[in-house]
């Protein structure tokens, strides 16, 4: 089963599947590094350093990916970490955080001021989100504000466990679309 982990830079979608990887032993997918490292690309765009994926070879290698994962192990789940895995997945957990608190994390981090008020600005109007709502068949959403990595590793934990179960009943506390933080855009 592969379930996109997304949401915008910072609201901890890296260090939630690094304690995933070691917790649970899934497989994680960082979509950014693969795309980089087995050139899963089409062209370089060199004034914004960056590359433009080729979706095409990106699903193709992923599915060989979710193959061999289900060949070597009775592990069931593939997680793709990216802030674009909700244009991939059926399935998205998009992570949350309130944007002062997003601010923080990624002044933290060492973002420029113009690049952390860009995601701030798409955190408060709900960017990702909305996107996966668009992209996936269904959604989760995790509000990471004022809690701690692990505590956020649990919720997502709880979530892919009831995927496993096969459950279809709703699980209540995730369900997207309850956060409204448009007041913080200043
Ligand atoms: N509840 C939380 N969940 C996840 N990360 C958190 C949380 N609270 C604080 N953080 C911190 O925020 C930062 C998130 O960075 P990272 O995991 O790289 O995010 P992303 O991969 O989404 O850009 C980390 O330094 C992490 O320790």
């Amino acid at each position: 089963m592969l379930i996109g982990l997304t949401g915008t830079p910072g609201t901890g979608k890296t260090s939630v599947s690094k304690l995933l990887e070691k917790r649970r032993g899934w497989k994680v997918v960082y979509l950014n590094d693969l795309i980089k490292e087995e050139r899963l690309y089409s062209e370089v765009d060199e004034e914004r350093d960056a590359v433009v994926a080729d979706m095409e070879l990106v699903e193709n290698r992923l599915n060989e990916i979710i193959d061999e994962t289900e060949k070597e192990s009775a592990n069931k789940i593939v997680i793709l970490e990216s802030h674009l895995a909700h244009y991939i997945t059926d399935i998205a957990i998009v992570l949350r955080a309130y944007p002062p608190e997003l601010r923080k994390r990624l002044e933290k981090r060492g973002y420029y001021e113009e690049k952390i008020n860009e995601n701030a600005e798409a955190e408060a109007i709900d960017l990702i989100l909305a996107e996966a709502f668009e992209w996936c068949k269904k959604v989760f959403e995790v509000n990471t504000t004022g809690r701690t990595a692990e505590e956020t590793a649990e919720d997502v934990e709880k979530i892919i466990d009831h995927l496993l179960s096969g459950k279809e009943d709703e699980l209540q506390e995730y369900s997207p679309g309850s956060l409204d933080w448009i007041d913080s855009v200043p």
